[in-house]
């Protein structure tokens, strides 16, 4: 079974507001009110691909019940630890130019992490584990590092969305893949890329400081895929962007969700590339039909 790990889920409350003006007042054109969060969003991307997972992590208040029942709509399995405060709500502003306002999330009190833990404890090396997003702000720094470690020991394969230290301190324990955005590559070597091609030797370095493989997503620009022999480019597919939050986690739903079946990097990637691009042209998460229809179009080429 894949368990997705969304220790700081959202609700998105994504609305469309034509020409936006500080200071005066809008209707709005559009809204969108989903369960965000980017485990969840692997959950649901996994749905589409007809894999089941079991989501976790943690929720509380109206807006965790809310995204528990929106999970249980979607039939898919999950194990929440509920807490006391209220799970957070994200605004996302469509307009000319996307604004983007997250709160940082609620706490957790040291019983209810523990009662995370314990769920934890049934997960098996016949398991994988994804684990993607930001922590509570009540967390220690190394939260994310003590469960990737203690997966580790147990020999239970994971991979992980996560970014700078975080990132980095993952590496050693080699996930199956790590997803990073371009923006987030330059911040963990401290660069800052003008073309994505400056990108490349940075991406190789996340698979020589240990993961076993690498997407690093460009937006517009297309994904990389860096493995310990190849790197693949996949050019950018045409399409109308309807809304892009969740592209990145679709990638990380298809990739793993494929070479976990197919133990094949290439074909993994070909999905995340039709996942992804199906999401940033969806108004929500995308369909099965819709990541179907994006897959033949995929061009994978090979650039080292
Ligand atoms: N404007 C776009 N045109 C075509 N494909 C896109 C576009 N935006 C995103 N995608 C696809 O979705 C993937 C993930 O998007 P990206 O924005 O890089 O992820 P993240 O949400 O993690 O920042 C990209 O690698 C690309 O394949
Ligand atoms: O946990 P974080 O890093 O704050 O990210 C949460 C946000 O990420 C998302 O999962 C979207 O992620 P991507 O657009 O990067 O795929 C939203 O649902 C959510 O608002």
């Amino acid at each position: 079974m894949i368990y997705t790990i969304t220790l700081n889920p959202t609700i998105d409350y994504i609305v469309t507001v034509p020409q936006l003006a500080l200071g005066h007042s809008h209707h709005m054109q559009d809204e969108l009110i989903t369960p965000g969060g980017k485990g969840i969003m692997v959950s649901r991307v996994l749905k589409a691909l007809g894999i089941p997972s079991i989501a976790l992590g943690f929720r509380g208040g109206f807006t965790g019940d809310f995204v528990r029942d929106y999970m249980e709509e979607l039939n898919i399995l999950n194990q929440f630890t509920v807490i006391k405060e209220r799970t957070r709500i994200n605004l996302v502003l469509k307009s000319d130019q996307d604004t983007e306002i997250s709160d940082y999330g609620p706490s957790a009190t040291d019983e209810e992490v523990a009662r995370f833990m314990k769920g934890f404890e049934d997960i098996s090396t016949q398991d994988f584990v994804v684990m993607s997003g930001s922590k509570l702000p009540s967390m220690p720094k190394d939260f994310y590092e003590q469960l990737i470690r203690s997966l580790h020991e147990e020999g239970v394969p994971f991979a992980c969305d996560i970014t700078k230290d975080e990132l980095r301190n993952s590496l050693q324990y080699h996930p199956l893949v790590v997803k990073p955005n371009q923006k987030e590559v330059g911040e963990f070597f401290g660069r800052t890329f003008t073309t994505w091609q400056e990108v490349v030797p940075y991406g190789k370095q996340l698979v020589e400081l240990g993961a076993q493989h690498a997407i690093v997503s460009l937006g517009g620009d297309g994904a990389l895929l860096f493995t310990p022999n190849e790197v693949i480019y996949a050019p950018p597919l045409s399409g109308k962007v309807a809304n892009p939050v969740g592209a990145g986690d679709s990638m990380v739903a298809g990739f793993v969700g494929t070479f976990i079946r197919t133990g094949d990097a290439s074909e993994a990637f070909r999905v995340a590339v039709a996942a992804g691009t199906a999401t940033a042209f969806s108004p929500d998460i995308a369909t099965t039909e819709e990541i179907e229809a994006q897959l033949g179009r995929v061009v994978l080429e090979i650039i080292e």
